[in-house]
């Protein structure tokens, strides 16, 4: 799939992995937690790995776990290299450590708990950036999403249908992302998510529809949801392996 227009060399990925995980409350930071065999981390890693238009990758981790980290990496066998460093106090801050180590003139911030973005989701969430300058994936919300203040109160009911719940991948020139994320910080603002950022300098960013299976791993009750998901996924394809 690399190509003279899209060449390996021109697309680097930041995949974050620096949080602590305090809404999954466990002892072990959610994105070492296991899924069936495999840290969770090494599922996300391997989807960019096999991905052809991807050249680079930096992992970006807690500083006590970087030796572990590069461990998995020699284990799983992973075809390319694999920068790994440490982040920093806020997830902003860690995708900044990370764009600091790509040479690419593209990036895609990934977040390292969302093990189940599609090679075919990466590959839209990149063509769409170098199509509009920047995009993200994301779905429509299935719920009706209500403001309310800190009374508790209903202030307002906005229309479903301008409300997308925003994933990642998050594709962006990586000059632009650096410069969002240097301004950012000169003005005390931190973000959620880069595409925030870049959206507060006025670029335009491209939403591309991905799918409810891209669930970020966040809370206890996400562990069971990602298990029965791996555990299907791998039934359908013993399911092709035997016909
Ligand atoms: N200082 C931080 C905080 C978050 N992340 C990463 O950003 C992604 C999305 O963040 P989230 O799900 O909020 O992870 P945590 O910050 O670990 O979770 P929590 O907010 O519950 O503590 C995760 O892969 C997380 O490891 C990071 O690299 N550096
Ligand atoms: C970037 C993100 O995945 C978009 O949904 C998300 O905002 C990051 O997670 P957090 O829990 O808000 O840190």
């Amino acid at each position: 799939m690399e190509n003279e227009y899209f060449p390996a060399a021109d697309a680097g990925a930041v995949i974050v992995a620096a949080g602590r995980g305090s809404r999954m409350g466990t002892k072990e930071s959610k994105q070492f937690l296991m899924l069936e065999d495999k840290p969770i981390i090494v599922h996300t890693l391997a989807v960019f790995d096999r991905h052809p238009l991807i050249g680079e990758i930096v992992l970006v981790t807690g500083a006590q776990d970087v030796d572990r980290c590069k461990a998995w990496i020699a284990e799983y066998g992973f075809t390319k290299q694999i920068k790994v460093i440490p982040g920093g106090a806020e997830r902003q801050h860690s995708v900044y450590q990370g764009l600091a180590e790509l040479s690419a003139p593209w990036v895609l911030v990934h977040d390292g708990v969302r093990p189940f973005v599609t090679s075919r989701e990466i590959t839209s969430c990149y063509k769409a950036a170098v199509e509009h300058g920047a995009s993200v994936l994301a779905v429509p919300v299935k719920d009706t999403v209500k403001q309310v203040n800190a009374e508790g109160y209903v202030t307002a009911t906005p229309d479903r249908r301008s409300l997308w719940a925003i994933q990642t991948p998050q594709a962006f020139r990586r000059s632009d992302l650096l410069l969002a994320h240097k301004q950012a910080e000169s003005e005390g603002f931190t973000g959620t998510d880069d595409a925030s950022l870049v959206e507060r300098m006025g670029k335009a960013v491209k939403v591309i529809e991905g799918g409810y299976h891209n669930i970020k791993i966040t809370t206890p009750e996400d562990l069971g949801i990602a298990e029965s998901m791996l555990r299907r996924m791998n039934e359908s394809k013993e399911g092709e392996d035997v016909s």
